[in-house]
């Protein structure tokens, strides 16, 4: 501030101190049946003198000290209007995708812009009110309160808090968008907390039929723009997708890249972590929308059908009677020491609950989807069913333009064949194809896949041969490094 400007406000400042006081010592004077009339006749003389309409908004609001959304978006919309006017920002570095930008974050504390709306001039000044201690901290203090006043002349209230205000919170959304970085959360019984969401998946790099891929992204286009659509059906905004088929063929692939194409967080749910199903309902709750719910592995996450716990005490004790379901149920609350039971998570994913904030997607994944039970996978639950397979011809030329950058080749006929009759997942084709040293060339890559998918080849006809009897039905076979020993 100029040194003039300065001192103008500082004698200004000690002007109206000094008419406070006076006025204060009048209104001791005055008889009490008179007070409120004379205040009324003052609140009129001070409107005359000073014809603005101050309005403030804090950082946190509610009892529970919940932060402001109002706040929140002032303090965005600021961040890319003040940057012109005012004179002291705070700044930070953003790091997006291995560039720095730098990025100016807001106005700094007592700073004041002026802007202009529709011909009318109006006043935004950051604040920040830090209570007198006597303890020195180097941390900021939590009962420090930051706040936004917004000055304008009382002419134009109508225009301000209905026009100007909604101006604000629109472009507070869209700056928003723009800059919006996805997060990755995950959770303890009862919070989120989260990093920043990099995986480089999209659906550009995802192996498999490109018709069923084409089917998903149009799918998940049409679920983002369905707002209208889904209030007209009168049916909560959200929809849910089972991802199944074995180890390595693309389901967490699939889900980093839907998150990447729709522009949503992911919230990696962990059921084994949450204590009960109210905590699971608080859980939800804390979502918020454009948000990509995963429940990875549902399966070993909850005993689903009870089978697998059937499993394990009938190797425990053979023969024994098998107890009650209510027997059953508190047997293993102690042994997973959670509490979440399927009827609660029935309920979060398509019940009262699951309709809190909208605009949701949830994911399952499972090796096993014969396992689970036929409540949380109907549609409406799980609408679309997706299974992700073993590596086709088609996903073996997505994979090869990924990792060799070739779309076609005199071995691709000699592949295509090969995976016809060999099941092998996409997992195991991406290590072959990926180079091994820097001068790698793509012959030899393909060679190794070829290679590997003869080995393949015979492992899965001995196996399947009537006399081999010596291997069991279910045995595991050893796999090392991508080879079938
Ligand atoms: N369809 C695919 N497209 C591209 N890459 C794939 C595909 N499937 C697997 N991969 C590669 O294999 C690795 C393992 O895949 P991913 O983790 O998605 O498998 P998954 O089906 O989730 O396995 P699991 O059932 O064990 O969780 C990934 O890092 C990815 O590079
Ligand atoms: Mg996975």
């Amino acid at each position: 501030m100029p040194n003039n400007t300065y001192q103008t406000w500082t004698q200004t400042g000690s002007f109206m101190a000094s008419i406070m006081f006076i006025y204060a010592m009048f209104m001791r004077l005055v008889p009490s049946t008179l007070q409120t009339r004379v205040r009324r006749y003052t609140n009129k003389f001070t409107t005359f003198l000073y014809p603005y309409i101050r309005i403030t908004f804090h950082e946190f609001t509610g009892e529970r000290l919940i932060k402001s959304e109002a706040y929140a978006a002032i303090q965005t919309y600021l961040s890319e209007h003040s940057s012109q006017s005012a004179t002291r920002l705070k700044g930070e570095v953003v790091k997006v995708k291995d560039t720095y930008n730098p990025v100016v974050l807001s106005m700094d504390e007592n700073e004041e812009i002026v802007e202009e709306f529709q011909g009318v001039k109006l006043w935004w000044g950051s604040y920040k009110i830090t209570p007198k201690t006597h303890s020195f901290s180097v941390f900021r203090s939590s009962d420090e309160k930051r706040f936004y006043k917004l000055t304008f002349h009382k002419r134009h209230r109508g225009l301000i808090t209905e026009t100007y205000l909604r101006h604000v919170l629109e472009e507070a959304k869209a700056i928003e968008t723009k800059n919006r970085k996805l997060k990755l959360y995950t959770n303890s019984s009862t919070r989120w907390s989260h990093v920043g969401f990099e995986h480089p998946a999209t659906f550009e790099t995802l192996a498999m039929n490109p018709k069923e891929k084409e089917g998903i992204m149009n799918d998940l286009v049409k679920f983002k723009s369905g707002k209208s659509y889904y209030a007209k059906i009168g049916k909560a905004w959200k929809r849910g997708y089972l991802l199944y088929g074995p180890p390595g063929t693309g389901k967490s692939t699939m889900i980093a890249a839907m998150a990447n194409f729709m522009n949503y967080d992911v919230y990696d749910l962990e059921l084994t972590a949450v204590k009960d199903n109210s905590d699971l309902r608080r859980l939800l709750i804390n979502t918020s929308s454009k948000s990509i719910i995963v429940i990875e592995d549902i399966d070993c996450s909850l005993d689903l059908t009870g089978q697998r716990k059937k499993k394990k005490k009938k190797e425990k004790v053979e023969g024994r009677e098998r107890k009650s379901s209510d027997e059953d149920d508190d047997d293993d609350d102690e042994e997973r020491g959670s509490k979440v039971t399927l009827s609660g998570l029935l309920n979060v994913v398509d019940g009262i609950w699951s309709a809190c904030g909208g605009e949701r997607i949830m994911v399952f994944t499972t090796n096993f989807v014969e396992k689970l039970d036929a409540a949380l996978i109907r549609r409406g639950r799980m609408d679309k069913h997706i299974e992700l397979s073993y590596c086709c011809y088609e996903a073996f030329k997505v994979l090869a333009k990924n990792y060799l950058d070739v779309e076609s080749h005199h071995l691709f006929p000699r592949i295509g064949k090969l995976l016809e009759e060999t099941k092998i997942t996409p997992a195991d084709v991406a290590e072959n194809l990926m180079p091994k040293s820097v001068d790698e060339e793509v012959d030899t890559c393909l060679h190794s896949l070829i290679q590997f998918l003869e080995i393949a080849q015979r492992k899965q006809k001995q196996v399947n041969a009537p006399e081999s009897k010596d291997i069991k039905h279910g045995e595991v076979v050893v796999e090392e490094n991508g080879v079938i020993n």
